[in-house]
C-alpha cells in the first residue's frame, strides 16, 4: 500500500515565499529557506524522472511515434485541456483580487489560441486533421486526471486549485527544455514544433504559477501546505499516467460504442 507523504519541518514550517537565494552553501540553510513551490518539486523528483524516461517522451525524442499513438494522445489531451479551461473559471470565482484572475484568464486564452499548436503538430505528423480528433470519451487515466482536479477545484481553495494544476505546465516546460537541449532538433525534426512550443514558452506561465503558489501558502497552517503536497503529488503522478494511457493505447476493458453513439 501507497505510504502517506510526509515532509520535513523546513518544508512544513520553512520559509515559503522567502527568495530562492543562490549563494546559500549550508544544505540545512538551504531547506530552511526554501520555496514552497521548489520544496515540491524535490519531493515530486522522482516522478519527473520517471517522466522524462517514458517510451512516449522518447518517442518524441527520437521521432519514433506511432501514428495510433499520436491520435489518441491528441484526442484525449483535447478534452484535457477542456477540463483544465473549466477548472480554471473555477479558480477564477475563488479568487479575491484582480491579478489572480487576469493571470488565470490569460491562461485560458493561451490553451484556446495557442495549445492548439502542439496538437496540429502530432496531427500533422499522423496525416489527421485536428477536428476529427475532437468529442471523444475520455480513456481511464485521463478520466481520472480530469476527477482529481475538478475535484480539487469544487471542493479546495485557490491554492489547493493551483496545487493541483502546476505540474501540467511544470513537467512540460521541463519536458521541453530538456529534449532541445538533448536532441537540438533541425526543422525536419517531424516534432521540432512540439519541443520548441513547450521548451520555449511553458516556462512563464510555471513561474507565475509558483510566485501565486509560493506567496498564497506562506500563511497557511502546516496541516493544508500537507494538502497541497498531496494534490501536486497526484497530479504529478497522474501526468505519468497520461503519457503511459497515450503509449499503450489504454481504454475501458469492456467499451461500449453505444455510448459513443449516443454522444455524437
Ligand atoms: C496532460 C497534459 N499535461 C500538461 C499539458 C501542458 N499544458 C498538456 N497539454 N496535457
Amino acid at each position: 500500500m501507497a505510504k502517506p507523504l510526509h515532509f520535513g519541518a523546513a518544508f512544513l514550517y520553512g520559509r515559503a515565499g522567502a527568495p530562492c537565494l543562490d549563494f546559500i552553501e549550508n544544505e540545512a540553510e538551504v531547506l530552511s529557506m526554501a520555496c514552497f513551490t521548489e520544496e515540491l518539486r524535490r519531493t515530486a523528483d522522482p516522478i519527473f524522472t520517471a517522466i522524462f524516461a517514458h517510451p512516449f517522451v522518447r518517442g518524441i525524442a527520437e521521432g519514433t511515434l506511432a501514428k495510433e499513438q499520436l491520435i489518441h494522445y491528441v484526442k484525449q489531451d483535447f478534452e484535457y485541456l477542456n477540463a483544465f479551461i473549466r477548472v480554471y473559471g473555477i479558480a477564477i470565482s475563488k479568487c479575491e483580487h484582480r491579478d489572480a484572475m487576469a493571470l488565470f484568464n490569460e491562461q485560458i486564452s493561451f490553451i484556446l489560441d495557442s495549445e492548439t499548436h502542439p496538437h496540429q503538430n502530432f496531427c500533422d505528423v499522423a496525416g489527421v486533421t485536428y477536428e476529427e480528433l475532437q468529442g471523444f470519451s475520455l480513456a481511464p487515466s485521463a478520466n481520472h486526471y480530469v476527477n482529481h482536479m475538478l475535484t480539487v477545484a469544487h471542493e479546495g481553495t485557490r491554492e489547493d486549485i493551483v496545487a493541483a494544476l502546476l505540474p501540467c505546465p511544470w513537467t512540460y516546460t521541463e519536458i521541453g527544455r530538456r529534449l532541445l537541449e538533448e536532441v537540438k532538433p533541425e526543422p525536419s525534426h517531424p516534432f521540432y514544433e512540439w519541443m520548441h512550443f513547450y521548451g520555449d514558452r511553458e516556462s512563464g506561465i510555471t513561474m507565475q504559477l509558483r510566485r501565486l503558489l509560493d506567496e498564497w501558502a506562506e500563511p497557511l497552517p502546516a496541516a493544508h501546505k500537507q494538502r497541497l503536497a498531496e494534490h501536486f503529488v497526484t497530479s504529478c503522478q497522474l501526468e505519468y499516467m497520461f503519457w503511459d494511457m497515450a503509449y499503450k493505447l489504454e481504454d475501458w476493458p469492456a467499451p461500449v460504442t453505444e455510448a459513443e453513439a449516443v454522444r455524437a
